[in-house]
């Protein structure tokens, strides 16, 4: 038996399989799926419906099927998508931008959308990266329960990580359907953060012209 006083334990099994953040401290049990539609069946009835209803009686299977795409990026590797780069690039050395990536997260504090665009720049030393593979980080980290500014800082240091370029610059702006839909409503807000690293951060000249490069005002 666990003494009260033991450290907390983390599930190995759930961390290597990539569904826990490794910053994760506290116990993590992953419950069975049979457990997750129970939390969904309760609350629909907390909620005030019968969720023996025929309408609702798939409802909890449909949540969880839904919830497993929504927090996919759990069981992803973002810096193991960027280890593959190109180095034939004929001296290419430029900002490159892949601009306005749609973006869909969940905020962590309410479990509702943030839905928005990312982008994402940086400035290559010798290698570059697939484009594809700057939107498929953006998309492991937003498959993950989110605060903006996090989301932000990982997109943009797993890139400053694995390529070791000269600089990233990532911005995100984002509506967050809990200051929308619920709370304060405010339906038009929009929520702007970025990270830069390297000439991005030491080089207004650089910083500019990315921020002209994603049409920012
Ligand atoms: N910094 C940050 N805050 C966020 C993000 N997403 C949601 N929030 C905020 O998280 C806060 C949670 O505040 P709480 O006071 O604990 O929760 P609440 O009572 O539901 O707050 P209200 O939304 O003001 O009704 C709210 O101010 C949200 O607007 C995010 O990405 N970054
Ligand atoms: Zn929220």
């Amino acid at each position: 038996m666990t003494a009260p006083d033991d450290p907390p334990m983390i599930d190995r099994d759930l961390l290597e399989s990539g569904m826990a953040q490794p910053e994760a401290s506290v116990e993590l049990v992953r419950p069975s799926r049979e457990q997750a539609e129970e939390a969904v069946r309760t609350l629909i009835a907390w909620a005030g419906d019968d969720p023996t209803r025929e309408g609702l009686l798939e409802t909890p299977a449909r949540v969880a099927r839904a919830w497993e795409e929504f927090f996919a990026g759990y069981g992803m590797d973002p810096e193991e998508v960027l280890r593959k780069t190109f180095e034939e690039t004929d001296g290419y050395d430029e900002m490159v931008t892949v601009r306005d990536i749609r973006l869909e997260s969940h905020c962590e504090h309410h479990l509702v959308p943030i839905v928005g665009r990312a982008h994402v720049a940086y400035l290559p030393d010798r290698r570059v990266v697939g484009l594809s593979k700057l939107a498929r980080v953006v998309e492991i980290f937003a498959k993950r329960m989110q605060i903006q500014e996090k989301l932000t800082v990982q997109i943009a240091d797993s890139i400053d990580r694995v390529l070791a370029p000269k600089g990233v610059a990532v911005v995100i702006e984002a509506a967050h359907e809990c200051m929308t839909t619920r709370g304060v409503r405010k339906h038009e807000s929009m929520t702007v953060t970025s990270r830069m690293t390297g000439e991005f951060r030491s080089n207004p000249a650089t910083r500019r012209e990315f921020l002209a490069m994603i049409g920012h005002r």
